[in-house]
């Protein structure tokens, strides 16, 4: 089997990690002369994952730079010009290859800058520009931000659970492949772990790197205190040693015995792991005997499946755990594996270039209908700069002076809007004409901001349990055109 060597994966073009149909309907567009046709999309989900009341968005700087390295290479077009349709000629012609080899990217992108806490039908990006290329971009978008944006969740959640105490992500075994280990690492930091075992997230991110050692180390010695004993003399100062190879308890004697000889040689023991059996009894147990024995600052690291809810129950049984690695459950995002975040276009400009055509896609349901126009998010904050409501609006049509805010989902639900109340708008330029104008923020900056974002929000919406719904809406004038252009495009049935 012809199989591409996987030092490929990252050349510098992955402006194929598209869908087909993206690319059939840039040739489709091309053929029609719409490719220059202005439009605007809009990248959303529609509901928080976790059953959560909030989600942290993760991912701008994954798309970011997957945008600016836009282009089809030779290689690229090599393979799209081998495509075959059904009939068995070529699938795109020569020509359209040619217009895709000189493409350059020109849209305008505005974006909500990762770590911000961020809600249903909220544009986390909003992509302006030429048909054909605001159409190419959304399946890479989508996955790019959908993905992290999950797993950036997760780990708050985790983060949450855990509170002061430190969380390792130990993941990159049970990813979805390397890729989504890498990005699960990344996403995992930003929503606030400490560090991760996946050395080439610490390379590639500068996120600390951290770890103890596998059973395979114990089962490699004559017997436990010889695997303990070898382990701490490589080193010294940075031995955590897994316990539960054969008896935890026991484990934790042995351990205890070589801390000792490790004490009288200078050096301490840095912690124990627990990975199995009912670690609220263990941890309890494990913490007297090291406590017994002179050695309360060794610390307890547990792991086995854990995520927030588990954290939370050993927490509540009084387990004596000062350090958590989640693996499986954080970076495959377990109780809810995807986002369903959603890509749609709000506005294409008239074929006369005379304004706005603002556009719509109908759902049985209204809360799946998507919102039309350009769209900006404010969100209205009280003095101490927590959360209040935000309000979606067109950008494209003068605001009210008297804003009031509605529910979509149930008009009489509406909040007028104080004339001096602060607010923030939250998407801000990063592309204009194709240009990267914004300067991203480190990983660890992001990561600041979403805890300082997460902390603002009022517990009622951080809870796991039944959280309160924030209070997101539609300018009046916008949620009224909505409606408008909702009955203007759903066909009349007469009963
Ligand atoms: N006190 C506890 N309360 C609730 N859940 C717990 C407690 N202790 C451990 N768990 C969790 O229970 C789940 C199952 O643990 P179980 O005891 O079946 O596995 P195990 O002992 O690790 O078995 P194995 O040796 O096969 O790995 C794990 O997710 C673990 O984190
Ligand atoms: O349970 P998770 O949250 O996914 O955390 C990662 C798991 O991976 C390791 O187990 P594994 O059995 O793969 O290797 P080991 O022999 O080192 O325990 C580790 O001991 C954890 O149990
Ligand atoms: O360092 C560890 O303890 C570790 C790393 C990966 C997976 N499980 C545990």
């Amino acid at each position: 089997m012809n199989s591409a060597p996987l030092s490929g994966l990252y050349a510098p073009s992955l402006s194929l990690l598209t869908d087909l149909y993206q690319v059939t309907m840039a040739y489709g567009y091309w053929q029609q002369g719409m490719q220059d046709r202005e439009a605007v999309f809009h990248l959303y989900f529609r509901r928080p994952p976790f059953d959560g009341g909030y989600a942290v968005c993760a991912g701008l700087a994954y798309a970011a730079d997957w945008l600016q390295n836009l282009h089809f290479s030779a290689d690229d077009l090599a393979y799209l010009g081998s495509l075959k349709s059904a009939k068995g000629g070529v699938l795109f012609p020569q020509d359209f290859l040619d217009y895709l080899r000189d493409l350059k990217f020109t849209c305008d992108v505005d974006a909500i800058a990762e770590g911000t806490v961020v809600f249903a039908n909220e544009p986390l990006i909003r992509v302006q520009g030429p048909l054909l290329q605001a159409q190419l971009i959304e399946t890479a978008l989508l996955t790019l931000v959908n993905f992290q944006t999950l797993v950036a969740t997760k780990a708050v959640r985790i983060r949450e659970a855990a509170g002061d105490d430190t969380v390792l992500e130990f993941g990159l075994r049970r990813a979805q492949g390397f890729d989504g280990g890498l990005s699960a690492s990344r996403a995992a930091y930003l929503g606030g772990v400490d560090a991760t075992s996946n050395v080439l997230a610490g390379q590639r991110f500068n996120i600390p790197v951290k770890g103890t050692h596998a059973h395979s180390w114990v089962m490699a010695f004559k017997d436990e205190a010889e695997a303990f004993t070898a382990y701490a003399k490589a080193f010294p100062d940075d031995s955590v040693f897994l316990v539960d190879t054969y008896d935890t308890l026991e484990g934790v004697r042995n351990a205890i015995k070589v801390a000792r000889e490790m004490r009288a040689n200078g050096h301490e023991l840095g912690g124990i792991r627990l990975d199995s059996g009912d670690l609220a009894y263990l941890s309890r147990e494990a913490r007297a005997l090291l406590n017994e024995a002179g050695f309360p600052n060794v610390r307890i690291v547990a792991s086995n499946d854990l995520e927030e809810n588990l954290i939370t129950s050993l927490k509540l049984q009084g387990a004596k755990i000062d350090t958590w690695g989640i693996g499986t459950q954080l970076v495959t995002a377990y109780d809810q594996p995807a986002l369903g975040g959603v890509y749609k276009m709000a506005a294409l400009r008239k074929p006369d270039d005379s304004g706005w055509d603002f556009t719509i896609k109908l759902s049985e349901q209204l809360a799946k209908t998507s919102i039309p126009g350009i769209l900006q998010v404010r969100r209205y904050e009280n003095e101490k700069g927590q959360p209040r409501a935000d309000m979606l609006y067109n950008t494209a049509e003068p605001l009210p002076d008297q804003l009031t805010i509605i529910d979509p989902s149930d008009y009489t639900r509406r909040r007028p809007v104080r004339a001096d109340a602060p607010y923030r708008e939250l998407l801000e330029p990063i592309f204009r004409g194709g240009e990267l104008v914004h300067q991203l923020p480190t990983l660890q900056e992001s990561r600041a901001r979403a805890q300082r974002e997460v902390l603002s929000l009022d517990p009622s919406i951080r809870r796991f349990l039944n959280p309160h719904t924030y209070p997101v809406g539609l300018e009046e004038s916008l949620n009224t055109f909505r409606t408008n252009l909702i009955l203007e495009k759903r066909p009349l049935r007469p009963a």
